[in-house]
């Protein structure tokens, strides 16, 4: 018997509210972890232009060495079906992978089929905002050292050359935030089946700030930013020999994965919430909208 089947949502009713939000604080240690990892390396710029490298010119790939990196792994990870469960989403066009080896894993259709996927707005935004904001210190650090060594005039001061462990983290960050902001989908689904009527007339017209604001809980998110704050500056405390917090400078800034959450990662689970609700009525008769327009809430979310 295979339990596979089971992993993208630990069992039971996957259109439970509350356990989506468990799965949604337990990837917040997952991501506040990775970004600690990233923060090691310096800003490493050239990991995000495309056509920095001449290497991968030469293989006929134009775009940046993450990309690269990403279609690499994500070929690799294509193979064992990773992509065919519906909390993973990959980076690299679903065309330009691999089929997978294995048998496909028969998953109960939990979300109306949708197109809808953030990737590219994620890569754009971490390459961009992220990255930058979380290796501030790691880059400054490396600056002073290269001072301190007499190569002074390195415009290339932000760049440690650790393309390759940089590029690795990089990667999970990305594929944690993915899969992070895609879940979305499911709490929308949720929220949807739970008072139908109050979406239809929204999605038909279509209105996405209606939308939108069926769907924001300010509280949640308070609660949110106020515990990722807390987990924050536990996580990034270092810890003497004898497991006392040593006091140092955190090992992250703790205020940049705040802003992460706030200015990226809610707006654009946000995004997916609307966007997969949406086409939530696509290809359904008239009839069959009617109902679900005319359905009573099953309960307040
Ligand atoms: O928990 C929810 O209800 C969600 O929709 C998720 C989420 C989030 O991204 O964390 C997004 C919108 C809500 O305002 C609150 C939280």
């Amino acid at each position: 018997m295979s339990f596979a089947h089971f992993n993208f949502t630990l069992a039971g009713n996957p259109l439970d509210l509350d356990k989506i939000r468990g799965i949604l604080t337990r990837l917040e240690d997952t991501i506040i972890f990775q970004l600690i990892e990233r923060a090691q390396f310096a800003h490493n710029p050239r990991l995000y232009q495309r056509g920095a490298f001449q290497e991968l010119k030469d293989l006929g790939f134009e775009g940046s060495m993450l990309e690269w990196f990403l279609k690499e792994t994500e070929g690799f990870h294509a193979k064992a079906r990773r992509y065919t469960s519906p909390d993973e989403y990959p980076f690299t066009p679903i065309e330009q992978l691999p089929q997978p080896l294995l048998k496909p894993i028969q998953y109960p259709q939990v979300l109306y089929p949708n197109k809808v996927n953030a990737n590219p707005s994620i890569l754009s935004f971490y390459a961009r905002s992220i990255v930058p904001r979380i290796t501030r210190q790691a880059t400054l650090a490396l600056a002073t050292l290269k001072r301190a060594n007499g190569i002074v005039g390195d415009e290339e001061y932000e760049d440690d050359g650790n393309y390759g462990s940089a590029g690795v983290i990089d990667m999970e960050v990305l594929q944690a935030i993915s899969k992070r902001v895609h879940y979305g989908k499911f709490v929308s689904e949720s929220k949807f089946l739970d008072d139908p009527a109050a979406f239809v007339p929204h999605i038909l017209k279509p209105n996405r700030d209606a939308l939108a604001a069926l769907i924001t809980k300010p509280e949640v998110e308070r609660r949110l930013l106020q515990r990722l704050r807390k987990k924050a500056l536990v996580y990034a405390q270092d810890f003497a020999p004898d497991g006392e917090p040593r006091g140092d400078e955190a090992k992250i800034d703790v205020d940049g994965v705040v802003e992460l959450y706030e200015n990226y990662i809610i707006p654009l689970t946000k995004e997916v919430e609307v966007d997969y609700l949406l086409v939530r009525l696509n290809g359904l008769s008239q009839q069959e909208i009617d109902d679900l327009a005319g359905k009573k809430p099953s309960a307040a979310v």
